[in-house]
Formats: structure tokens, sequence, C-alpha cells
């Protein structure tokens, strides 16, 4: 399908919700029209904690509030101010700034400084319990406990009402749609699913999630704007914990992820508990929750999923599901010589590592490392379990990790920067064990990967990847071209580790870390493994630091070694030099290693250094 004919189907979706809202008030009773208008408007905001849970992975229970400041707005001006056009549109103006600075605040202390999920989810608990105390101990400004009530608003009928506030609701949601369908929503997926890997794909999560975050706000003012201007009335249960809790509910019960559940999720239970309230005063809470209950332990995913899966389930029991290969909907081109944006190079050496040290608590890991490398060198990082390979290795990608000593990157220094700056400086990290996307398909987890370089689009999908040559010879050796709209978790773990080295090639990066890429692996793969490592140090004049167990793989492609023992180097030389090494031999068999111990190999020495 091509793009212009997908984004037609959408609007088009968008224009029938729209005909059967403006239809709603002609076949709804005025009780009904009533209700669903309040529904609506909750269901706006369910739509911005799906965006947040769903999508990026955040579980807040704060959305509430931003509705509150949206409403509050209203109802402050309009009771303490005259009603004007001017005025209501100064309510708006101070509901939605009111919202992102809240927003603003709770998205530094949540998500700027690299805190948990988990962290991030208490705060946003947190804020419904202090708006609400803010708004009880307003006095008569904010009305306290009873809120505020019969100011004058907008001259509408409950007809008009209840079409803007689906208008608004089927804008928003249309938006949402777009927007996380889009090359640019998919981030929001890779962020949820592996956090770390965005990190050091050069990705700032922090400002990603900081900025959804104030646009969920946005909508989520709005909405109580027009919640209060329709209402008449505001009170503070509408920042409360219980209006914040209710909208995961309902998120949850539609279908996390999926946008139109949470959205039939809110409207359904918002009418029908204001129903059962009506008919069964003392246990229609006791209903609702029942049926929660059942309904996420029957369908864990939630309503929708379970709906769209049924027929699939219904037609599978009669005919068992052919495994159809999906066409990539993606189209890999090799980067132009003149469009590649790696780092610029300087004079020195790629990578210089000065009085390194590493410090947990008490313990020492890490010791005065001091070592250089040039590009197109391939670096082996040799030594017993424990030594400390893994540890410089993140020190080298990562600015806040090492406890003293200096780190420059092609004559950058990268001080404290994080893993995202680091990769601006021309530092590529492939991890131990293949850390790609596992829900995304192979081209996705490029796309990705890409992403720091062509900023993605808010509403499109690409239909063309261009790659640079590195990662597009890995990709063809190795045959994923052939996987592209293979999701990755069903990849063989030989093409799950060419994917993520892949990955990091596409970041065009000049000092490439590589931690046990051949772990694993069979004894074909691994001289694959080794010819590309080999043509991206010496064609593509990468500088190639690689830590590795299997000792014939470091003599085959290395051109230098360094030992690690107990956090310190003791030797850092040839090849040759390493293999013939009382020192190493030593070293291998105090750990009671089988690797260099065993080697057969002339006895002249190389540079040791003291351990
Ligand atoms: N976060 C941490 N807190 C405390 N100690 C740690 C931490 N990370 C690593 N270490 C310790 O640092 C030492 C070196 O670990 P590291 O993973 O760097 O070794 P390695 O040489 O890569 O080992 P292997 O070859 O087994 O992967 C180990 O003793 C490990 O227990």
């Amino acid at each position: 399908m091509t793009e212009a004919r997908r984004l037609s189907l959408i609007l088009a979706a968008a224009l029938l919700a729209l005909a059967a809202i403006f239809a709603g008030p002609t076949v709804l009773d005025t009780y009904s029209v009533n209700v669903l208008t309040r529904s609506l408007l909750y269901a706006a905001v369910a739509l911005t904690v799906d965006l947040l849970w769903g999508y990026l992975g955040i579980l807040t229970f704060g959305q509430s509030v931003f509705f509150a400041c949206g409403a509050y707005a209203a109802g402050l001006v309009f009771t303490h101010m005259d009603f004007t056009p001017g005025n209501a549109a100064l309510a708006l103006a101070l509901g939605i700034g009111a919202a992102l600075f809240t927003a603003a605040i709770v998205g530094w202390l949540a998500f700027w400084h690299g805190a948990s999920a988990l962290y991030a989810s208490v705060i946003t608990l947190v804020l419904p319990i202090v708006a609400t105390q803010l708004l009880y101990s307003g006095g008569t400004f904010t009305g306290s406990s009873s809120g505020l009530s019969g100011f004058t608003s907008f001259d509408l009928s409950t007809e008009a009402w209840f079409w803007l506030a689906g208008s608004f609701l089927v804008a928003m949601t249309t938006l949402a749609y777009i927007v996380v369908q889009s090359d640019a929503g998919r981030l929001l997926v890779a962020v949820r699913e592996n956090e770390q890997r965005c990190k050091y794909l050069g990705l700032n999560t922090s400002r990603l999630k900081i900025r959804v975050y104030l646009a969920c706000a946005v909508i989520g003012a709005v909405a109580g704007y027009i919640y209060a201007a329709y209402a008449m009335v505001v009170a503070p249960e509408l920042a409360g914990f219980v209006f914040g809790t209710e909208l995961v509910i309902w998120t949850a019960l539609g279908g996390r992820g999926t946008l139109l559940g949470p959205v039939f999720g809110a409207l359904i239970v918002d009418y029908e508990s204001a129903q059962l309230s009506g008919n069964f005063p003392f246990v229609w809470q006791l209903i609702i929750g029942t049926v929660f209950v059942l309904v996420i332990v029957a369908f864990p995913r939630g309503l929708l999923p379970m709906l769209f899966d049924l027929p699939r389930r219904l037609l599978g029991l009669l005919r068992p599901r052919a495994a159809v290969a999906r066409p990539a909907r993606v189209a890999l081109a090799t980067l132009d010589a003149a469009q590649t944006q790696g780092a610029e190079v300087g004079n020195g050496p790629a990578l210089a590592v000065t009085g390194v040290a590493r410090r947990f608590g008490s313990l020492t890991v890490l010791d005065g490392i001091d070592f250089k490398a040039r590009a197109g060198e391939l670096v082996s990082l040799v030594g017993p379990n424990g030594a400390g390979k893994t540890t410089l290795m993140r020190c080298i990608a990562d600015g806040a990790e090492r406890s003293a000593g200096t780190i420059i990157v092609n004559g950058h220094d990268i001080g404290r920067r994080p893993p995202e700056a680091c990769v601006a400086l021309g530092v590529g990290r492939k991890f131990q064990m293949a850390n790609v996307f596992e829900t995304l398909t192979v081209a996705e987890c490029l796309q990705i990967a890409r992403a720091r370089h062509s900023r993605p689009s808010l509403w499109r999908r690409a239909q063309r990847l261009p790659l640079p040559e590195a990662a597009m010879h890995v990709i063809a050796t190795t045959g994923l071209d052939r996987q592209l709209s293979t999701p990755a978790h069903l990849l063989s773990h030989g093409l799950k580790q060419a994917l993520e080295l892949s990955m990091v090639l596409a970041l065009e990066p000049r000092v490439l870390l590589l931690d046990e890429p051949t772990a694993g692996l069979t004894k074909t793969e691994r001289m694959q493994i080794g010819a590309i490592l080999i043509d991206l140090a010496k064609k593509q004049g990468l500088c190639v630091l690689l830590v590795e167990h299997d000792l014939d793989f470091v003599r085959e492609i290395s051109s230098r070694v360094i030992v690690l023992h107990q956090g310190r180097i003791v030797l850092d030389g040839s090849v040759e030099e390493v293999v013939a090494s009382e020192l190493v031999k030593q070293v291998y068999a105090g750990s009671g290693h089988a690797g260099i111990a065993h080697e057969t190999a002339p006895k002249t020495g190389g540079q040791e250094v003291p351990a």
C-alpha cells in the first residue's frame, strides 16, 4: 500500500467517525448525549494514557492533573473574571500553560536523570495527590473541596457540546494514530522495548519521553477546558488519584497499545457507570470492578485485541494458518559517500585511554588503564573472566562510567557525556548478548539505527532506507537482506548478532567496540564475522576494539592484543608476543582458563607491563 493510500484510508475512517458523532444526538436521548459528552472528553485523556503507557512504556497515574489544569483554568477565569471571548482564550492559554509547566517539571524529574520506569510511575502517582491538596487548600479562590460552579460559559446547545467533544476526540485519535504509525512513532515502541539500545544508537530517550509527555499534557488540558466550559462545574476530584487510576483501568480494559481500545474502554465504562450508578446506587462499583477483573483475567491484552483476534482464532480452528512471508515495506540502498555523516576524524589516535580507573565502592575493577589505538587497527582485549574487559568497554562508551582518567575519541574528550553523546563522537558499541528490538522487524531495527542521522517523519513511513556501505556489507554477507520483514525475535542467534552489528555500523562509528561478537556462533558464522571485522578495520579504516575469549579467532584477525588481568594491562603487543609471553600463560593458568596457557608458541616476550 502506498503512503498516500494509507493516509487516505486513515482520513476516511476519521470522516466516518465524525459522521457518526454528528448523527449521535439524532438517535440518542438527551441524558445519553449529556453523559457521553463527558465520556468523549475522558476518552481523549485515556488516549494520552495509552500513548504514554501502551506505546512508551510509562505507566502514569497522573493524567487527571492535566485535565484539571484545563478545567480549573476555565473555572477560575470564568468565576473571578467576566466571561468574554478574550477571557475564554486567556483561560485556554492558562490551562495549556499550567499543564505544560507541570509536565515539564514532572517530566524532568521522572525522565531526565535516567530514572527507572518505577520511579517515573511513583512520581506520577504523587502528582494527583499533591494537586488535590493544593486545590483543597485554595480556600474561596479554588472553592476548596466544593470546587467552583455556577460560572457563565459559552452559550451552546447540548448537541453542540457533544459535537465539539466528539470532534476533539476524533481529531486527537486520528492525529495520535498517524503519529504512532509513522517513522517517529516507531521510536516510541523502540524506547519501550529497549531504552538502553536506543541510547547506544545515539537517541536522546529522555528528551523524546519529555516531548511526548508535554504533548499528552496539552491534550489533557484542552479536554479539561472543554469539560469545564460545558459542565460549568469543577471539583478537586478531577485532579485526583481515583480519576487518574480509572484512566489506567479503562486503558487496560480496552487494550493498551491500540489507541482505539482505551478510547472505547473509556466511553463504555464511563457511560455504563453513569447508568449503573443511577439504577444500582450501592453496588454499581462492585459490578464494574468485577467485570474489570474478569476481563483482565480472561483477556490480559484487553478487549480490542481480543475482538481482533477472534476471527483469526475461529478461522484458525477450521484451517491451520499458513506462514506467509510478508514483503518488506522498505528498500535498502547504499548511502553515497557524499551523504555519509560519520564523526569528524582528528589527526591523533582514534582512541586514547589515559589513567582510567573504575571502582565499585571498595572494589577496584580497573586501575591505571593506558593505551592508544589508531584508525585501521583491530585490537583484541583478552583476559580471564572478571579481568575488567566489559567494564573497560562501558567506560569508553559512557562518560559517566569511569571513576578516574580520561578518554579521547577522535580528538574529543568524552568527559562525562552519556552514551548518546559518545555515539555522536564516533563510538559504536555492540553488546555481549545481541541487543536489538525483539518485536520490531529487521528493517525497522535498521531504521531506528539511522534515526539519529535522518530525522524520522511524524506522519510518513519512509519507503527507502539508505545505509552506509559497511552496514550493507554485513547485511548482504549474512543474508539479512532476505529477512527484512522478519521480527527480530524470530532470527537465529547468529543473525541477531549480525543485525546488531549492522545497526551499530549504521551509526557510521569511527571507534567500534565489540563485546564477544562470536559467542555462540557456528564455525562458519565465526569465519564470516572475522572476515567482516578485518574488512572494517583494513578497508573502512575503523578502529576496532574487540573483547574475545576465542583465542584462535583473536590470533587470526587481530593486529594487536591487549591482555587485562585483575583490572590492569599486563601486556600490550602483537599476537606472537602475547602467545609467547610467560606472564600471560601464568595469568591464564592461574585463572584456570584454557586459552593462551595451552598455546605452544616461541618464547620471545612482548612488552610486559608489571602487574
Ligand atoms: N555494577 C557492578 N557492581 C559491582 N561489581 C561489578 C559491577 N560490574 C562489574 N563488576 C565486577 O567487575 C569485575 C569485572 O567485570 P567485567 O564484566 O568487566 O569482567 P570481564 O573481564 O568482562 O569478564 P567476562 O570475560 O566474564 O565477561 C567483576 O568482578 C565483576 O563482578
